[in-house]
């Protein structure tokens, strides 16, 4: 019987968040053979507009342009039972949403809250096989490990999963779709091979830092243990705006999946994290260099980016962290990046790709 749990019962025994590593980790390959070789309508993804890891995957769709040959479903922003006949199922999570004429609502899973309407715009029941959440999606696999999270890169062809795992499907977008006129920017390289380094660099402290680091603060179940993950994000939070102060993308002069995977947590930062996770020693709004550099990065995806979604989502999703689920109306912070950005006085000489 596989233990179903969720990013909540993850802990160590000092009450710090302790993040389990993705299980399904194949890779879609140009290599002659591959099990998993690029086609266009071959693979799905499913995803969470809320989830910054799965919003990682719809910004590398949406720039490199695979949105025709790779389909997306969005599930439900508001988590909930996965498996409501089963008295005895606790688990609570990601779930499709109803059919555009339902009339169906929810409340959150302590019956708090809301009512939250089934069906949702931008969110629809699963096109690919019928089933209630993630976890049938799971299920479906034969999955053994019973955690389950979006992205999930699904092989239409084999009824499988390829990938759960953004930081891997972000690189196959980039570079496994760019031949058979696949993808419509096949020469929009997001890794390019001179700066693999330093985005190597630059991921391996954002992403305990900042990435995750906004969850150890908020999972936080000691008070040493946010004390410790608080002062790591600070820190990190002022590093990046020294960086951004001389350089206009996180690893160099281009935009590169490390600003992908950055700006998916700085987009989030002020409108929940602050407020939700106890990230209150900065804000993304007054910090200046920052706040511009979101302004770039918005104007390049824009169309992947659902605020409602993602407030809905977090604010509604663990009634032990907000019992009534009440959302918090916030500044509009997607209306300041709509604003113009001063990043191309960083590298006046060179023209941007996107
Ligand atoms: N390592 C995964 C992490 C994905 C992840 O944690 N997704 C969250 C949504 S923000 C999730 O689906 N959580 C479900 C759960 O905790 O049960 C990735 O980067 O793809």
């Amino acid at each position: 019987m596989v233990k179903a749990r969720t990013a909540l019962d993850e802990l160590g025994t000092d009450g710090s968040f302790k993040r389990k590593e993705s299980a399904w980790r194949n890779w879609v390959s140009t290599d002659e053979g591959a099990e998993y070789p690029p086609e266009a309508d071959r693979y799905h993804l499913f995803v969470a507009a809320a989830c910054p890891w799965a919003h990682r995957t719809l910004m590398a769709r949406h720039l490199k342009g695979l949105e025709d040959i790779i389909s997306v479903t969005v599930v439900h922003p508001t988590w909930r039972k996965t498996k409501p006949d089963d008295e005895e199922d606790k688990h609570c999570g990601w779930v499709f949403a109803a059919d555009a004429d339902s009339k169906e609502t929810y409340k959150n899973t302590e019956g708090l809250g809301g009512p939250f309407t089934a069906a949702l715009e931008g969110c629809e029941p699963n096109p690919l096989f019928t089933c209630f959440s993630i976890r049938d999606v799971y299920e479906k696999a034969k999955d053994t490990e019973g955690k389950y999270t979006v992205p999930i890169l699904w092989d239409k062809k084999k009824e499988t999963i390829v990938s759960n795992e953004s930081a891997e499907i972000i690189q196959m977008f980039n570079s496994a779709f760019n031949g058979k006129g696949l993808a419509k920017n096949p020469d929009l390289d997001l890794a390019p091979k001179e700066l693999l380094d330093a985005m190597k660099e630059a991921d391996d402290w954002i992403y305990p830092n900042i990435n995750n680091g906004v969850y150890r603060c908020g999972f936080a179940q000691s008070q040493g243990a946010y004390d410790k993950a608080i002062e790591d994000l600070t820190n990190s939070f002022d590093r990046l705006e020294e960086i951004l102060k001389k350089q206009r993308f996180i690893a160099g002069d281009q935009m590169t999946l490390s600003d992908i995977r950055l700006f998916s947590t700085l987009l989030r930062f002020d409108e929940v994290y602050v407020v939700y996770f106890k990230t209150n020693t900065r804000t993304v709004t007054h910090t200046p260099t920052l706040l511009n550099y979101c302004r770039e990065m918005y104007q390049k995806v824009g169309p992947t980016v659902n605020m409602a979604q993602i407030k809905q989502h977090y604010y509604t999703s663990h009634p032990n962290l907000n019992k009534y689920s009440i959302i918090p109306k916030g500044a509009d912070f997607v209306k300041l990046l709509e604003e113009p950005h001063d990043r191309e006085s960083l590298t006046s000489n060179k023209k941007q790709k996107v």
